[in-house]
């Protein structure tokens, strides 16, 4: 099947010791992968480093079969992402805001911007300024302008961050239809467990700069009663693993 991205062997050290250690992960194309971890396993850092926001200290990454470093355009025109906080200019309004993105990408259709607004759910403020946004709605503009050029591979840093219970069905929904119609790949990090349980179809969990576990939802619903109850007991078993010094535990 086909690498979308592919990471061998990753590492990153931060000047405090801190970061994550020999990753090996792969995306197939149609994935929703979910990448599970406790606050500062190195999520994020992982799905920097996938974007070129920073660079590894060891180890390779690719993406669509290219090395990201000496493909970085090409590759990264076909990825859509939001990590962390999105900045907005506070004084524009959404739709500006998605026209000046749209400006970066050549040949996007101008009715493209209400595609995307009406598919996060925010058709309605499409012409009202950003600082009147709340932190939901920000998190939605910037799921819209993630997908704005039409992605192959979308990396979302805790999505559902701000959203209210129907935003979190709604982003579910996307997720799905955006999978299903368009077969976009999904690599999505979040606390979230129970959405990423319905979502996702492979599971990954960072724990202190490790990738500890990967498997296939289904397979890891069929002996375990719940993500969360699989998630749980791995992390235990990585702090026996950890005190036996079994573990890598040099991050
Ligand atoms: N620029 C940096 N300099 C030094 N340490 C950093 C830097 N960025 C991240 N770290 C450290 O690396 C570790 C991983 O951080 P990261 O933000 O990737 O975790 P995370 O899994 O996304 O956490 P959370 O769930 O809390 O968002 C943390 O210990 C963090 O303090």
């Amino acid at each position: 099947m086909e690498d979308i991205a592919k990471l061998t062997e990753v590492s990153k050290e931060f000047r405090n010791g801190r970061g994550i250690s020999g990753v090996n992960l792969s995306l197939q194309k149609g994935d929703i992968y979910g990448l599970l971890g406790p606050n500062g396993a190195g999520k994020t850092t992982l799905l920097k480093m996938l974007t070129g926001l920073i660079s590894p200290s060891f180890g390779s990454i690719s993406l669509f079969g290219q090395d990201l470093e000496r493909s970085f355009a090409s590759g990264m025109r076909k990825v859509g992402c939001m990590i962390e906080s999105a900045d907005f200019y506070d004084y524009v309004t959404a739709i500006q805001y998605l026209k000046l993105n749209a400006s970066f990408y050549p040949n996007i259709r101008a009715q493209r911007i209400d595609e995307v607004l009406e598919a996060v759910g925010l058709a309605a403020f499409g012409k009202e300024k950003i600082r009147h946004f709340s932190t939901g709605m920000k998190q939605k503009l910037a799921m819209a302008s993630s997908i704005l050029h039409s992605p192959e591979l979308v990396i979302w840093d805790e999505p559902t961050n701000g959203l209210d219970i129907e935003g979190v069905v709604h982003f579910r929904a996307l997720v799905q239809q955006l999978s299903a119609e368009q077969g976009i790949t999904f690599l999505i990090s979040s606390h979230m467990i129970h959405e990423l349980e319905q979502l996702c179809n492979r599971v990954g969990i960072l724990n202190q700069g490790v990738l500890i576990r990967e498997g296939n939802v289904q397979e890891l619903l069929t002996d375990n009663h719940s993500l969360e109850q699989y998630y749980i007991a791995e992390l235990q078993k990585g702090k026996e693993l950890m005190n036996h010094g079994r573990l890598d535990s040099r991050i």
